[in-house]
């Protein structure tokens, strides 16, 4: 992973310093134009343009009963990104961003987009079986490295100008995949990272905590790599590669929930340093999130009580970054302004 230019981040604190505010006044929003500058190697970091991309997978966990909707869902919701009509094409519609809606192993055949401003694409990887992680691998070796390269493909594919990019999942079952991953690279329990998902019952709560207990115990001490591959999903592969790839081509990487935080996990595990090129949208309502958030050092920008996924909070965040480069950009110094500086007359 590439070093964040701390020189770039020296000028921009320099540059905060001199704003007509007292220093520190706006929080949080000086930090993230400071971290975006060191990102992007220039005192006056941007958050445009930017681009969404969403990953889409059935999984064969689903057959345990882990999630109230039914694994068709996925597709269906698919679709819908395409037609305008998710919280995601919503969001992305009204922000000004283009979307892309990434097919990596959805079961049922989809219909082209009819939208302005999303497009679709399926990958070839998503005719590759995908295993119940319960019982078996997720994903072969070779599945694997082929949904990390479809990942990696689509963040090729982005205008080089593209500053931020913004990622997100739609998969049924998502949630216990998930887990399965957290409990693994966190060394937690079941009962530590499992949560209600898409609102599952008691019983669907205790059904998932046996899924994910099963899948630790199948898996336990394996490395990173193998546990993202084992318990993980196409999605989650393909968030982890076109993670990788934007931090290549040094693009900050806006991350939405549970979901998506636990593959920036994974990366992050299997390349050190990823992290660093995150900024962290939100704190999900979804019980482990605040684990995989913790172990990542991150402090989340909104807490919402957002369960959604699909990039819904992660797009809700990103005013607060358009904020964040417009300020530090756009604000006088006291010298510009004439406005008396502290300690001086
Ligand atoms: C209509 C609908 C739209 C969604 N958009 C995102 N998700 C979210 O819910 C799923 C994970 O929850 P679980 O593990 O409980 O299945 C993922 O697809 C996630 O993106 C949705 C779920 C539903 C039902
Ligand atoms: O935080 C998430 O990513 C999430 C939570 C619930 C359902 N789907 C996604």
């Amino acid at each position: 992973m590439p070093a964040p230019d701390l020189a770039a981040a020296e000028r921009a604190r320099q540059r905060q310093s001199r704003l007509t505010k007292p220093p520190g006044s706006l929080g949080v929003l000086e930090e993230v134009a400071v971290k975006l500058a060191a990102l992007q190697g220039t005192p006056l970091p941007r958050s445009r343009p930017a681009s969404a991309l969403l990953f889409a997978s059935d999984h064969a966990v689903t057959r345990h009963g882990v999630s109230p909707y039914p694994p068709a869902v996925t597709g269906a919701m698919v679709e819908n990104f395409l037609r305008g009509g998710a919280a995601s094409s919503v969001l992305c519609r009204h922000l000004g961003v283009p979307l892309r809606v990434v097919d990596v192993g959805v079961m049922r055949p989809l219909s082209p987009p009819a939208v302005e401003g999303v497009s679709f694409r399926r990958d070839p990887v998503a005719d590759e079986p995908g295993g119940d992680l319960r019982v078996e691998d997720a994903m072969s070796e070779a599945t694997f490295q082929r949904a990390l390269a479809a990942g990696a493909a689509e963040v090729d594919a982005l205008p080089d100008e593209v500053r931020l990019v913004v990622l997100g999942e739609m998969g049924i079952g998502n949630t216990t995949v998930a887990a399965a991953v957290a409990a693994l690279l966190l060394g937690r329990e079941a009962e530590e990272v499992v949560g209600r998902g898409t609102g599952v019952d008691e019983a669907g709560l205790a059904r998932k905590v046996e899924v994910v207990r099963d899948a630790v115990r199948r898996l336990r001490g394996a490395s990173p790599e193998h546990a993202v591959r084992s318990a993980g999903g196409r999605d989650i592969a393909a968030l982890m590669g076109a993670a990788g790839r934007a931090i290549e081509r040094r693009k900050a990487v806006l991350v939405d929930g549970f979901i998506v935080s636990v593959a920036m996990l994974a990366l992050e595990r299997m390349a050190p340093g990823a992290r660093e090129w995150m900024l962290f949208a939100h704190r999900s309502a979804e019980a482990g999130h605040r684990h995989v958030l913790e172990s990542l050092g991150a402090r989340p920008l909104l807490e919402l009580g957002l369960r959604l996924g699909e990039g819904s909070g992660a797009l809700t965040a990103l005013p607060l970054v358009d904020a964040a480069c417009a300020l530090h950009a756009g604000m006088a110094t006291f010298e510009e302004a004439g406005v008396p500086d502290k300690g001086r007359g």
